[in-house]
């Protein structure tokens, strides 16, 4: 059974999904050292914001297939260190959105209504309604940073508060913007105007103190910051800075560029300021989304099955899978099967995606191609995460064509690939639902569905081949289990598709290539 270690506290709802198919252990506040120690035992590993995940870590997790992020943010995983060795890295889009952005609106109320400062008063005995005179969000200015998911939920319900709202993303129409009531703009303007500065962007190089002393020093001396996408986006020495000379009004943060928050100048502030430990996600309702959406996925790549959210196999979101699933394996099975007849050092593959295939959403069908290409060399290790930097790595060279208007079947893959052996093709089409069948070999029409030990062979279309084939199979008690030979014109070159029951006896294909009229033979294990 495979053994997942569940490091951060995830809700039961993801632990029982689990369970359905591995032996899980919960190990919570796990130091480096130990997980390290540990790792190595794990199949998969479960997480939230606060395990590192770093290469030392993937690399003495020489058994891990993937590790699961039970929320949005993969920064504390080193995604690439995991795509190199091949471990899948999932997370949950969506289950977190609405608690993460209600966290936003609520750091926006209670910074302007001083909440978290009036209530400790009151708990500390006092009745001091002076102290606590807070602002309107009505008819003041939000200026939205990042308008993805959570932004524009924040942006909606701003809007219905009476809100004006400003937005910057780079990577958003202006359409999409207005639909969602925002006007965009550039950043400096936003900064100069709005009254709310509220942040819903990734931590990437170009965001990373985003928010500086030039940037705050930009801003209305009223302005309120407020920060629950990521710790680093804002200097913290900085704001703490303007804070304090009173160059900005107030900020409510709920990350941190190092966490748990240590020393820092921001504990020290008084009302205008609001911190929270990362709980932007904290709702009993996000938590068992994301544990539900991560676990099923866990469940999944251990299975053998495809993760719907993988954030390093490009292209293969929920709805995507779903439409070209049962086309994976036939890519997979041609581009292994091409590779096995070209022979060992591939240096080009050519891939022409047909029929209903020829469009963009037919991406990871290169992938699996290539990963079935692969799979002779590497095995186990080849899968949809590490198959195109394994092919790049070993300076394959793939071309990639479409052509709609090749309608013999719906939706057709052609391969053809060049090594030690020559350049071959193959294609291959899905019968009914999801039945491979091979359509052509090397430019022969023919119809078998591909079975795990096959042979071909490349002869002359003339009497008595086949019986000398069958007789020389027998003679080496290789029983034949189905045999098609396709042919372009009467007593020209064909093909031979054989289906054996064993793999092939050791020398029985330079006997095969002695008979009178066959050129070539290749065998296959699928
Ligand atoms: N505090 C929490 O507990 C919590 C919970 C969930 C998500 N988050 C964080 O919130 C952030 C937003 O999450 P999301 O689900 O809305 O993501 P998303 O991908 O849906 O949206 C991010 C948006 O940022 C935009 N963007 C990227 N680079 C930008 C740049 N340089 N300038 C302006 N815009 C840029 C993108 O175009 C996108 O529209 C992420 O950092 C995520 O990790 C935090
Ligand atoms: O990226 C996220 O999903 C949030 O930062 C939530 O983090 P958490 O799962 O550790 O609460």
């Amino acid at each position: 059974m495979s053994k997942v270690l569940v490091s951060d506290s995830i809700d039961q709802a993801g632990i029982d999904i689990l369970s359905q198919v591995a032996t899980v252990d919960v190990k919570i506040g796990l130091k480096p050292a130990q997980l390290l120690e540990i790792i190595g035992e794990y199949d998969a590993l479960m997480i939230r914001s606060s395990t590192r995940v770093t290469q030392e870590i993937i690399e003495a997790g020489t058994q891990l297939k993937i590790i699961g992020r039970a929320g949005v943010g993969v920064d504390n995983v080193d995604v690439p260190a995991a795509t190199r060795r091949g471990i899948v890295v999932v997370n949950s889009p969506e289950g977190n959105t609405i608690a993460a952005a209600e966290h936003a609106l609520a750091m926006i109320l209670a910074l302007s209504r001083h909440i978290p400062d009036a209530n400790a008063s009151v708990k500390r005995g006092a009745w001091d309604r002076n102290s606590f005179v807070g602002a309107e969000v009505y008819k003041k200015t939000l200026g939205v940073v990042g308008l993805g998911k959570i932004g524009s939920h924040v942006a909606a319900v701003a809007k219905t508060m009476g809100m004006k709202l400003l937005a910057y993303d780079p990577f958003i129409s202006t359409e999409r913007a207005e639909q969602i009531g925002c006007q965009l703009v550039e950043l400096d303007l936003l900064f100069q105007q709005a009254d709310y500065i509220t942040l819903h962007i990734p931590k990437t190089p170009e965001t990373t103190h985003l928010i500086n002393a030039t940037t705050l020093a930009k801003m209305k001396p009223t302005a309120r910051i407020i920060n629950c996408a990521r710790g680093g986006i804002i200097d913290e020495v900085a704001l703490a800075a303007a804070l304090k000379a009173g160059k900005i009004g107030g900020a409510a943060l709920d990350v941190f560029e190092s966490e748990p928050l240590g020393e820092s100048e921001l504990r020290s502030l008084g009302k205008e300021v609001i911190l929270t430990p990362h709980l932007g996600a904290s709702t009993a309702e996000a938590q068992v989304n994301v544990a539900i959406d991560v676990a099923e996925q866990i469940r999944d790549v251990l299975l053998g099955l495809p993760a719907r959210s993988a954030v390093n196999i490009p292209g293969l979101g929920p709805d995507v899978l779903e439409e070209l699933k049962p086309y994976m394996q036939l890519a997979e099975t041609l581009g292994n099967l091409v590779g096995q007849l070209a022979g060992g050092r591939v240096e080009v593959l050519n891939i022409r995606l047909q029929g209903e295939l020829a469009t963009n959403k037919s991406q990871p069908l290169v992938v699996a191609a290539l990963k079935g290409l692969l799979y002779q060399a590497l095995r186990e290790r080849v899968n949809y995460v590490n198959a195109s930097i394994e092919a790049k790595e070993r300076g394959i060279r793939v071309i990639e064509t479409r052509d709609a208007s090749i309608r013999d079947y719906a939706g057709t893959l052609h391969l053809e690939a060049t090594g030690t052996l020559g350049t071959h093709s193959v294609t291959g089409a899905l019968l009914g639902e999801r039945e491979i069948h091979l359509t052509d070999v090397d430019g022969f029409p023919i119809n078998v569905p591909p079975s795990k030990y096959m042979l071909f062979t490349l002869h002359r279309d003339m009497p008595g081949i086949i019986g000398k084939l069958g007789s020389l199979l027998g003679s080496f008690n290789v029983n034949i289990a189905s045999m098609q030979v396709g042919r372009k014109i009467v007593r020209g070159d064909a093909v031979m598709a054989l289906s054996i029951d064993d793999p092939l006896p050791e020398g029985i294909l330079d006997e095969i290539i002695k008979v009178p009229g066959i050129r070539d033979a290749y065998t296959v294990t699928l």
